[in-house]
C-alpha cells in the first residue's frame, strides 16, 4: 500500500479506536455540510436564472431552498466543531492511554533505557501535551469538511466540462500532494527534534527554569554555561531542517503556479462558453461558484498543518506499538487499568521467601555484567542486610528482585513466583530506593500511594495505616511540622510547603511501611537512613523489628551500626556473595565485614573522644 494511503488508514483507525460513535457522528456532519454546500451552489444558480427569466413560481422555490442551504451549512459546520471537540478529547485520552501502555510495561523498566524507545516516547508525549493534544483532531475534521466542499465543487464543474474538471482535479491533487509532503516534512522534523537534540535542548532549558536544578545552577554560576549549551544544542537540532524544508517547499510553489494558470484558463473558457451561448445563466453561476470553491483543495493554513500533524503522530504511535515486544501491553488487547499496588485487605504476616538462583545480569547500556551466576536464598520472614562497596550491585540486586529488570540468565523468585512477569508478586515487594520519589502531592498521598483504594475509603483503616506508617518511620514530627495531611509538599502550590532532606526520607520510609501494613510481604529499604541524624536513625531501628514483624525485610546500607540489627548479613563482592552470617559470626570470621565494622566503630570512638576533649 502506498505510504500516503497507509498513513490515512492508520489515522482513521486511531480515530475509530478512540470513539466509533464520534467518528460516525463527525463523518455524518461532514457529509451534511457538503450536501448543504452543493445545494447552496445549485439553488443559487437556479434562483438567479429564475430571476433572469422572470419565472415567479421558480424564484420562490429556489429562493427558499437557497435559504435552507445557507442556514443548514453553518449549522452543520458548528455542530461539527462541537462534535470534533468531543472527539479531540476522546482521541487525546486514548493516545495518552496508549502512550502510558507503551511506557508502563509491566515487565520492568529496561525499555525506558533503550534510546530507540525512550526518545520517541518522550517526543510523542511532549507533542500530546502541547497544542497538538488540544486542536489537531478538530482541525483534521475541519480540513475534511472544507475538502468535502471542494469535492462538491468538482461535481458541479464536471457538469460543465469533464476535460476542465479533470485538468483542475489533477493540478489540485498535485498541489495537495506536494503541500502535504511539505507539511509532513515539517512535522517529522518537529517530532524528531523533540526526540533527539531538541530533547537535550529542552533539558538544558529546564535546568534554568526548574526549582531543584535551579539551586545549583545559580550557586555554581552555571546560567551562562547552560544558555550556551542550550543554544548549541538547539543549533545542532536545527541543522539540515531549513534545507529540507526549502527542498520540500519548491514543488509546492511550482504546483501552486500551475494551479493558478489552469484555474484562470478554465474561468476564461467558461466565460467564452457563456459569451457564445453554450452555457445558460444557471450553469454559468453554479460553475463560477464551483471554480471559486476549488480553493478548498489548496493549502488551508494552520488547519492543513494540524491535519497533517495528526497523521504523522498517529503513524508514529502505531509504529511504536508495532515495534513493542510481543509480551508488551501495547501489543495486547487493552486490559482494565490496574488498581493501587497492594492488596485489598490489609494482611499482616505475608512474608514471602526470596530465591535468586544462578543469576547473571548486564544493564542494557553496558557490556560488563554486574552479576555472574549469583545465588542467594532468603527464607520467608528473615531480616537480612546487604552490604558491599560502592557500585558492587546492591541496588541492582534489589531491582532484580523487585522485577524491574529480568536477569540475563538464572531465576528470581519471590514467594515462588517470578516478579518480572507476575504483577501481583511484584506488588508484594515494597521498595524504597536511595533515589526515592518526592511526589509533589499531599502528605497523605505521599504516604498512602501504595495503599489500595478499597482500604483508602475506610477512614478508620486509613488513619491506622497512615499513623502507623509515620510512627514506624519516626516521622510523626513531619505531620506536626506540615500541620495537615492535605498540605501539598511543594511550595510552588498554594498553601504548599517543602521538607528537609531527612524529613523527605522519612516520608518515603513511611510510604514503604504503609505498603507493608496494606499487605506487602517483602520490605526493601535501600539506604533508608542516609539523610537521617543518628537520633532519628536509632529511633527507626528501635521500632524496626516491630514494624517489620511478619514480613521479609532487606536492608541495604553502608552504616554498619544499622546493619547489625539484621538477623543475617550478606556481604557482596565483585564475584558475588563473599560473606554471609550474623553480625557476631562475621565479626568472629574477621573478614571484610569485620574490618569495615571495626573501622567505622573506631571512627565513631575517635569522634566521640574529640567531642569530649573539646568539652
Ligand atoms: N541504569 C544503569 N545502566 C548502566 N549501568 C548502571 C545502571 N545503574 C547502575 N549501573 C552500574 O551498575 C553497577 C552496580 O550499581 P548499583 O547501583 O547496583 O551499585 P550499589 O552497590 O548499589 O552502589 P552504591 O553503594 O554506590 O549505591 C555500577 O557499576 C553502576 O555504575
Amino acid at each position: 500500500m502506498p505510504t500516503v494511503l497507509r498513513r490515512e488508514a492508520t489515522f482513521w483507525r486511531s480515530l475509530w479506536h478512540a470513539s466509533p460513535k464520534l467518528t460516525v457522528a463527525c463523518s455524518l456532519l461532514v457529509a451534511l455540510s457538503a450536501i448543504a454546500f452543493l445545494t447552496g451552489i445549485l439553488s443559487t444558480a437556479q434562483f438567479i436564472a429564475a430571476v433572469a427569466h422572470r419565472e415567479a413560481a421558480d424564484v420562490w422555490r429556489w429562493f427558499a431552498l437557497t435559504i435552507v442551504a445557507l442556514i443548514l451549512q453553518p449549522i452543520a459546520v458548528n455542530a461539527l466543531s462541537a462534535c470534533s471537540a468531543a472527539h479531540q478529547a476522546a482521541v487525546t485520552a486514548d493516545q495518552h492511554a496508549r502512550l502510558a501502555a507503551l511506557a508502563n510495561a509491566p515487565h520492568g523498566i529496561a525499555h525506558l533505557e533503550d534510546p530507540a524507545r525512550s526518545g520517541p516516547l518522550t517526543g510523542l508525549l511532549d507533542e500530546l501535551r502541547g497544542n497538538f493534544g488540544l486542536w489537531s483532531i478538530g482541525e483534521a475534521w475541519r480540513s475534511l469538511q472544507v475538502r468535502s466542499t471542494g469535492l462538491m465543487s468538482l461535481a458541479v464543474l464536471a457538469r460543465w466540462s469533464v476535460l476542465a474538471t479533470a485538468a483542475l482535479l489533477v493540478v489540485q491533487l498535485v498541489m495537495a500532494r506536494t503541500f502535504g509532503a511539505y507539511v509532513h516534512q515539517v512535522q517529522r522534523d518537529l517530532l524528531e527534534l523533540r526526540e533527539t537534540d531538541g530533547r537535550r535542548a529542552k533539558y538544558l532549558a529546564q535546568l534554568l527554569t526548574r526549582r531543584p536544578p535551579g539551586k545549583e545552577v545559580r550557586l555554581f554560576g552555571l546560567t551562562e554555561w547552560c544558555l550556551a549549551q542550550y543554544q548549541s544544542a538547539w543549533r545542532t537540532a536545527q541543522l539540515g531542517v531549513t534545507a529540507r524544508r526549502n527542498r520540500a517547499l519548491r514543488p509546492v510553489l511550482a504546483s501552486g503556479l500551475v494551479m493558478i494558470a489552469v484555474s484562470v484558463g478554465a474561468a476564461v473558457w467558461l466565460i467564452r462558453d457563456a459569451w457564445v451561448g453554450a452555457v445558460g445563466t444557471a450553469t454559468l453561476t453554479a460553475t463560477l461558484q464551483a471554480l471559486i470553491g476549488m480553493r478548498a483543495f489548496g493549502p488551508l493554513g494552520d488547519t492543513s498543518t494540524q491535519a497533517a500533524r495528526s497523521r504523522t503522530y498517529a503513524e508514529r504511535l502505531a509504529a511504536l506499538e508495532t515495534a513493542a515486544p510481543a509480551d508488551h501491553p501495547a501489543a495486547q488487547p487493552a486490559a482494565p487499568p490496574a488498581a493501587h499496588p497492594v492488596a485489598a485487605t490489609p494482611v499482616a504476616g505475608r512474608a514471602a521467601s526470596i530465591e535468586l538462583s544462578d543469576i547473571s545480569f548486564t544493564y542494557p547500556s553496558r557490556n560488563t555484567p554486574v552479576f555472574q551466576r549469583l545465588s542467594l536464598t532468603i527464607p520467608a520472614g528473615q531480616s537480612v542486610a546487604i552490604v558491599g562497596v560502592n557500585g558492587v550491585g546492591k541496588s541492582t540486586l534489589i531491582k532484580l528482585l523487585a522485577g524491574l529488570y529480568p536477569p540475563d540468565s538464572g531465576t528470581v523468585r519471590v514467594g515462588g513466583k517470578d516478579p518480572f512477569t507476575d504483577d501481583a508478586t511484584r506488588r508484594q515487594v515494597a521498595v524504597i530506593f536511595q533515589d526515592f520519589v518526592r511526589y509533589h502531592l499531599s502528605l497523605r498521598d505521599n504516604v498512602l500511594l501504595p495503599v489500595d483504594e478499597s482500604i483508602a475509603t475506610d477512614n478508620v483503616a486509613i488513619d491506622r495505616i497512615a499513623s502507623g506508617a509515620l510512627r514506624s518511620a519516626a516521622a510523626e514530627d513531619v505531620l506536626h511540622r506540615v500541620g495537615d495531611w492535605d498540605v501539598t509538599l511543594d511550595p510552588g502550590y498554594s498553601g504548599g510547603t517543602d521538607l528537609s532532606g531527612g524529613q523527605w526520607q522519612r516520608v518515603a520510609l513511611a510510604r514503604a511501611f504503609a505498603a507493608v501494613a496494606a499487605g506487602a510481604g517483602v520490605l526493601v529499604l535501600d539506604e533508608p537512613t542516609a539523610a537521617l541524624d543518628v537520633r532519628v536513625e536509632s529511633e527507626i531501628f528501635e521500632r524496626f523489628l516491630e514494624s517489620t514483624r511478619g514480613v521479609t525485610s532487606i536492608l541495604v546500607s553502608h552504616r554498619l551500626s544499622s546493619v547489625r540489627h539484621a538477623e543475617r548479613i550478606v556481604v557482596l563482592g565483585p564475584d558475588g556473595v563473599v560473606e554471609d552470617g550474623s553480625h557476631e559470626d562475621l565479626l568472629a570470621a574477621g573478614g571484610d565485614y569485620a574490618q569495615l565494622f571495626t573501622l567505622q566503630a573506631t571512627r565513631f570512638q575517635q569522634a566521640d573522644a574529640t567531642t569530649e576533649d573539646a568539652r
